[in-house]
């Protein structure tokens, strides 16, 4: 058996609206979702045991053993044909672009051609981040419940930038911080003629989480107002828990371009431009 590649892309919330609490504490979300071209890739070889070797440029902190979520996933199969698995790591973790939540989808989709059997579905792939079911077919689609209710979407190109400011956000602290767990979900999602008319209606949506994020770290109000003010900026906003934003930009030029400006103007901060939608897929190196 060769060796198998598989793709994470960074998942980004176009719009989160926060609809109800369940009586565990897990909250009912109503949330458009599509994925970049940016992301982490993970490579199987055929081994004896499993193992895990994570490198790259956003590889710190991020742990090897068996609370990595990629093992997490992998042991979902169960005993049988094992890979030592590298991970090379480049979207920030703990970022609210579902980096961990990606990487153990991607797993899942690995381990499954791996071993020759249907990919893991379930209560169980739920149990590893409410994100993963989501990112385990990385297209553009509208999540309910606590993230587990699908309906695909067709979206168009949408140029974008993600900017995270490199402060982690914890998601259990942000939801704890909504004030009101009960507002109303997103409106019905038109057929969109093209990007501009699909970001006039995002504009009219909301991130619920954004407030009480800002109030845990006040810099990701400061991404939101560099984003806003850099050319050809149409609307910026948070991504699920935070701290990541992704500004949506009038061309993949502006964004390009806005990309670059950022990198300049705050090396600190992280970044990442391309497009969101249905064409990710296209542009980002090959996935499974
Ligand atoms: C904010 C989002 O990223 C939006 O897509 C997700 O809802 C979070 O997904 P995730 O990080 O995969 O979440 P999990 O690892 O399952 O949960 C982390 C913590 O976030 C809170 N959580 C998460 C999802 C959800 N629908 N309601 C919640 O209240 C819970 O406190 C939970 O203990
Ligand atoms: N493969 C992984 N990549 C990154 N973090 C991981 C991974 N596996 C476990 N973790 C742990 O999970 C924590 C959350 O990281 P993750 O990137 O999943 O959060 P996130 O981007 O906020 O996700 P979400 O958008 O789903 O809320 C990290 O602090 C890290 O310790």
């Amino acid at each position: 058996m060769p060796e198998i590649e598989v793709f994470a892309p960074a998942k980004v919330n176009l719009a989160l609206h926060v609809t109800g609490q369940r009586a565990d504490g897990y909250h009912l979300l109503d949330s458009l979702v599509a994925f970049a071209p940016a992301g982490d890739r993970l490579r199987f070889a055929p081994a004896e045991a499993m193992v895990l070797k994570v490198s790259g440029p956003e590889a710190r902190g991020v742990p090897e053993g068996p609370e990595n979520l990629v093992l997490k996933a992998a042991a979902l199969y169960g005993p049988g044909p094992a890979a030592a698995i590298h991970l090379d790591k480049c979207l920030p973790a703990a970022s609210g672009i579902g980096g961990g939540s990606s990487d153990a989808a991607a797993a899942l989709r690995a381990m499954a051609r791996l071993r020759a059997v249907p990919l893991a579905t379930g209560p169980a792939v739920v149990n590893l981040g409410a994100d993963v079911p989501m990112c385990l077919d990385p297209r553009p689609a509208r999540t309910r419940g606590i993230g587990e209710e699908l309906t695909p979407v067709r979206l168009p190109p949408l140029p974008a930038v993600l900017v995270n400011p490199r402060v982690e956000v914890a998601t259990p602290a942000v939801f704890k911080a909504l004030v009101c767990k009960d507002n109303a979900p997103m409106d019905e999602i038109p057929a969109f003629a093209d990007a501009a008319a699909c970001i006039a209606w995002l504009a009219r949506q909301r991130n619920d989480l954004q407030a009480p994020a800002v109030a845990l770290a006040p810099v990701i109000a400061e991404v939101l107002a560099a984003l806003e003010a850099l050319p050809g900026c149409l609307l910026a906003r948070m991504s699920g828990s935070g701290a990541t934003c992704f500004g949506l930009f009038e061309s993949d030029a502006a964004a390009a371009a806005a990309q670059e400006r950022l990198a300049t103007t705050t090396p600190a901060w992280w970044s990442a431009h391309g497009p969101l939608g249905d064409q990710a897929e296209a542009a980002a190196p090959r996935f499974i």
